[in-house]
């Protein structure tokens, strides 16, 4: 390839860890006991994940809940690849199935998770993904990381850690199920 036709991968380097494995474990079991107090126990809490890391941390809070609570927590998938907005509208759209999420979502205190809130653009797909199978009675938003940086009015009722960060900067959130390992890394673009 010449030197003009190149495209030039970027560079990243790794700027330290920002949580461990037990760590992210106690965060998930805090976040596990504000919920209950907020929601007055969790009968009527259904949890859903963004696919992907959203989905083992919404694996994990529902067996941290049902630990407390002593009774079982739906835990549902949402995969928003089809609701991105960098993605044309008139491109295929996901079969719409209430059943589709995992549970029926109508008329439940959802909670929807995800690993890292940056812009809220994957958040605001995921509510219009999420009302395309139903008509929750309220929704929540949860997050590992919140890293700043809002394109949308969006925020999170319940948050790991808040990290503030430059837009040269990137999360990477490492977890057993999807990465084969367990942490949460601070990374920097090079030129
Ligand atoms: O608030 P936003 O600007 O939308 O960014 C947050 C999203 O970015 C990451 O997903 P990514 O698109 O990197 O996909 P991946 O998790 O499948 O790697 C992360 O998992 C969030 O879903
Ligand atoms: O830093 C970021 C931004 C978006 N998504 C991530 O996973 N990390």
């Amino acid at each position: 390839m010449s030197e003009d036709t190149e495209v030039r991968k970027p560079k990243f380097r790794e700027k330290g860890r920002l949580m461990s494995a037990s760590e992210i474990e106690r965060t998930l079991v805090r976040l596990a006991h504000e919920i209950v107090e907020k929601h007055d126990g969790s009968k009527n809490v259904g949890l859903v994940g963004i696919k992907r890391r959203g989905v083992p941390l919404a694996q994990r809070l529902g067996v941290l809940i049902e630990k407390i609570e002593k009774h079982p927590v739906d835990v549902g998938v949402l995969d928003i690849s089809f609701y991105r907005d960098d993605l044309s509208t008139d491109g295929p759209r996901p079969k719409v199935t209430p059943g589709a999420v995992g549970f029926d979502v109508t008329g439940r205190d959802i909670i929807l998770m995800d690993d890292v809130l940056y812009t809220g653009r994957t958040i605001r797909a995921a509510l219009d993904a999420l009302f395309d199978y139903g008509r929750p009675k309220s929704v929540r938003l949860l997050v590992l990381i919140d890293r700043g940086h809002r394109e949308l009015p969006i925020e999170a009722t319940y948050v790991g850690r808040l990290i503030p960060t430059s837009k040269r900067e990137i999360i990477e959130v490492k977890l057993n199920e999807v990465d084969g390992q367990e942490q949460v890394l601070l990374v920097e673009l090079v030129d």
